[in-house]
């Protein structure tokens, strides 16, 4: 089994919640036959989502590629509205940014799944205008539990490290947004063939 990706100064469990340690029986993550190649543009899977939208006007437009095996990277650039100090990114804003790009191995998987829990080290601060290169990966599935990891690195793939963070993301049924979401919304996903499109390469049937 996999551990923590590139870029981790210590184990991941040394810090964490036991909650994010695999149980012995858990699996590898396994990269779905039909998922996009390597280097392939995931796209977004709702166009109004905060994280990856492109008609989110306040949204941090993330564009997540496929990597090798159940892993992705993407790239997001801090704006001044991102702030949360003078100059600096808002650790929330950083937050989204890594629980997006852990959500985009969804893609890989083809499951729809959701965060349950997500922990994050904010290594460095983050300048406005620095551009990040997020890294994410799949290392463990047990039942419907995916053990994740990610990293964020300054100014290229290889930069300082500025953030590292472990999560745990719980498959679901296209049901949890049907009942949970508000009805509008709902049913205006339902009726755009684009959207249902997206929910389709999660092999899901809304
Ligand atoms: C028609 C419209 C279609 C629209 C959809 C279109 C496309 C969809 C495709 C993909 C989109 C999906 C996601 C979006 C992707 C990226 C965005 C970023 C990701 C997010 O931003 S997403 C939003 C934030 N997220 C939430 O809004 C979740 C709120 N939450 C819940 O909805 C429940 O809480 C849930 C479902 C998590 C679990 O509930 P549940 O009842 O299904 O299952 P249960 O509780 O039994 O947990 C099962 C096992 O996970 C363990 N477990 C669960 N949670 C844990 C925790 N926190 N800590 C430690 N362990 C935990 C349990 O301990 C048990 O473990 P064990 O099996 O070992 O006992």
């Amino acid at each position: 089994m996999s551990t923590v990706p590139s870029g981790g100064n210590r184990p991941r469990s040394a810090a964490r919640s036991p909650a994010l340690t695999p149980p012995a029986d858990a699996i590898a993550p396994v990269r779905h036959p039909d998922a996009p190649a390597p280097g392939e543009l995931l796209g977004s899977h709702y166009a109004h989502c905060f994280g990856c939208g492109d008609e989110q006007p306040h949204g941090l437009h993330l564009q997540a590629r496929a990597g090798e095996g159940v892993s992705i990277t993407a790239e997001f650039t801090v704006r001044p509205s991102h702030q949360g100090a003078p100059g600096l990114a808002h650790g929330g804003v950083l937050a989204t940014a890594l629980d997006e790009s852990l959500g985009a191995l969804s893609w890989l998987l083809r499951v729809v799944a959701v965060t349950g829990k997500l922990e994050t080290d904010f290594v460095r601060p983050v300048p406005v205008d620095s551009v990040l290169f997020l890294a994410a990966e799949a290392t463990a599935v047990s039942g419907r539990k995916i053990f994740c990891s990610a990293t964020g690195r300054l100014g290229s793939p290889e930069g300082p490290l500025a953030l590292r963070a472990d999560a745990l993301f719980v498959e679901v049924k296209v049901d949890h947004f049907i009942d949970n979401g508000r009805p509008e919304e709902i049913r205006a996903a339902m009726a755009d063939p684009d959207q249902v499109r997206r929910a389709r390469a999660f092999e899901v049937n809304p």
